[in-house]
């Protein structure tokens, strides 16, 4: 009797409200309208497996939590009297802690990005969210009115039982539990639609359509439901697409299909199976500091690690996907493992792989290229920027540019293919957006003369041309830099300086150091001035610079091209002294206007430009 009480005593039972957060999300899910309810066993069977791979995992180094011989299956308990449906595992489970931190609250809702969508979500009553924020735990609440999970971990000597309707609050207790690894028990909702997950056709079919490739044995009634094949192991002729997305999303914990998925299968010296797969939107955590790049790692079918991250390079962090090969031993440390040569010989030829594939879609399917580009061509721009340009080479065939023939995209290929026989240079032209770039006065100038221009519209984009700084021999020039003068203009424009001289040193008197150099310019159009850059920094890289914390000093060397055709040179040649500081202020200004800066000072500004317009 007395041990009983001192039991009672030490078995902790807790009634713990909800976060904000995640009222919120499961609020979503309780009134949830999506029609695809069903994929709540996709992810509760996802979770189950996941739980499984990270048991293995960790029996690698704490061999006693594991006995080799034991069958790691997932079943399926429909009991339709009791109108429940019960997910077991047995898997790494989760202590008391474990169980507030994990499933009493997001672990990633901390992040403004989420709440943000989350209010976006809501607005539009759009769905996708459930799947970008690991809420996989919570979409059961579609389908169940009262969840029931116990777990029971190998680091601790007590079972858990946490017990929630999904609404404000739920209840966690210790228990007695010996058996390690999860299950869950839902109460579906007492509704025709739900209690059809009871119907042992309809899990079959859920199983085979979302959950096929799971790694380990999905059993409903003893018999096992899923592929007994890894999807890598499976013939290539035998898979349709809707298998690789099935895998992708119940793997990789993704709402959407795949945009792109590359099945490898490398005999030879080297051999290995890969399947690979580029999603359509960013993971939600890809530029954030947490985020880890890497495909899982296999070998001999047997689960090694979650993201290795030697097996592709930073620019492909994006890939999700794993690698089997034979070649490794399964007691593989991962210190050793970094250093293993077979992983680095892989990791090579799989990034030759994936590159020669994107080639091949540019060409062949040039829709889907442009999809990709859209959504991860930034990461190839840095990919060729970064490391001082040491992976430029394998990466120059990817890069897409807007250009002047069309608007559309091109490759630096397809440019060069283009070229004229007397064009020498890459001609680009950097600015916001391809309607301002398209008017901009040195641009014409320069399509005017019949050549074309790639339109740069993002930061990373003079990063990658200033880091290859040629293809194919052919050196790339910023409009700004071009010149068609002959000899006889270029006389010419001297002889006009030189009798302008004590104006333009004037001009430069007032700007001081805003400027480093105030000349003539007659290829400006209609423009009055231009600003232009000398030296490293461009004027586009300053106001990248100025925006990254520690760069805001780095300033490009201005330099203001004044058209000695525009009536207001003539404006002046015949102004006061006070009224030329006034104009060069103003045509500065106006410099920066044109360029995209913000005005220095905008009251100063107005107040100059009406002082003239007054007058
Ligand atoms: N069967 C299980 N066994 C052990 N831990 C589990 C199990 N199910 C869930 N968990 C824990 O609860 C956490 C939250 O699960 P949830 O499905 O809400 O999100 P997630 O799996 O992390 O995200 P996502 O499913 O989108 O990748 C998991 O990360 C895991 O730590």
């Amino acid at each position: 009797m007395w041990s009983a009480i001192f039991k009672e005593d030490t078995m902790k039972k807790e009634t713990k409200v909800f976060q904000a957060e995640t009222k919120e999300l499961l609020n979503l899910m309780v009134h949830s309208i999506y029609t695809h309810k069903e994929i709540f066993l996709r992810e509760l069977i996802s979770n189950a497996s996941d739980a499984t791979d990270k048991l293995k995992f960790k029996a690698l180094t704490d061999t006693h939590i594991l006995d080799s011989s034991e069958e790691l299956c997932i079943t399926i308990t429909p009991n339709e009297e009791l109108r429940t449906l019960t997910i077991t595992d047995h898997g790494i489970g989760m202590t008391f802690e474990e169980v507030v931190e994990n499933i009493g609250t997001i672990a990633k809702s901390g992040s403004k990005a989420f709440l943000s969508s989350l209010e976006e979500a809501k607005k539009n009553n759009d769905l996708n969210i459930i799947g970008q924020f690991g809420v996989g735990f919570y979409s059961a609440f579609m389908v169940a009115d009262k969840i029931i999970l116990e777990t029971k971990s190998p680091y601790s000597d007590k079972g858990v039982k946490w017990t929630s309707t999904g609404e404000g609050s739920y209840e966690i207790e210790e228990i007695d539990k010996t058996e390690r690894g999860t299950s869950i028990t839902l109460y579906l909702k007492d509704n025709d639609e739900d209690k059809e997950f009871l119907n042992e056709y309809k899990i079959k079919g859920l199983i085979k359509k979302y959950s096929d490739y799971v790694k380990y044995p999905i059993m409903l009634k003893d018999e096992r439901i899923n592929s007994t094949k890894p999807i890598w192991k499976t013939p290539k002729d035998e898979l349709k697409d809707e298998d690789y997305n099935e895998f992708y999303k119940s793997t990789y914990h993704d709402w959407q299909d795949p945009l792109l998925h590359f099945n490898f299968n490398v005999q030879g010296n080297l051999e290995y199976n890969a399947i690979l797969f580029i999603p359509q939107v960013p993971p939600y955590d890809l530029y954030t500091r947490e985020y880890k790049r890497g495909l899982q790692l296999y070998t001999k079918n047997v689960f090694i690690m979650d993201k290795c991250e030697e097996l592709i390079p930073q620019y492909f962090n994006f890939i999700k996907g794993l690698v089997d090969t034979d070649d490794l031993s399964l007691n593989i440390s991962r210190e050793i493992l970094q250093k293993t040569q077979q992983l680095k010989a892989i990791s090579k030829n799989l990034e030759k792989k994936i590159i020669s594939e994107f080639e091949k879609l540019m060409t062949n399917d040039r829709d889907k290229y442009i999809k990709f580009w859209e959504v991860f061509g930034r990461h190839i721009k840095f990919g060729v920027h970064e490391n001082f340009g040491l992976n430029k080479d394998k990466l120059e065939n990817l890069l897409l540019f807007k250009s002047s023939k069309n608007l559309d995209y091109t490759s630096l290929k397809e440019y060069v293919d283009r070229m004229k026989n007397d064009q020498k240079e890459i001609y680009y032209a950097v600015g916001e957006n391809l309607d301002i770039l398209q008017k901009m006065p040195k641009v014409l100038n320069v399509i005017n003369k019949g050549f074309e221009v790639l339109y740069l519209t993002e930061g990373a984009d003079e990063f990658a041309l200033k880091t290859m700084n040629t293809f194919k021999e052919k050196t790339f020039k910023s409009v700004t830099e071009v010149t068609f003068e002959t000899e006889e203009e270029k006389e010419e424009i001297k002889k006009l300086s030189e009798i302008n001289k004590s104006l333009l040193d004037k001009i430069k008197e007032t700007l001081k150091e805003k400027v480093v150099e105030i000349k003539l310019n007659p290829e400006l159009g209609d423009s009055s001035v231009s600003l232009s850059s000398k030296g490293e920094v461009s004027l586009e890289m300053e106001k990248l610079l100025s925006q990254i914390p520690g760069n805001e000093g780095v300033k490009a060397e201005k330099v203001l091209e004044i058209n000695p055709n525009h009536p207001l040179f003539n404006k002046l040649q015949n102004a006061s002294e006070a009224e030329l500081k006034d104009l060069s202020d103003i045509l500065y200004n106006q410099g920066l206007l044109i360029e995209g800066f913000a005005l220095e000072n905008p009251l100063d500004f107005v107040t100059k430009l009406n002082n003239i317009l007054s007058k």
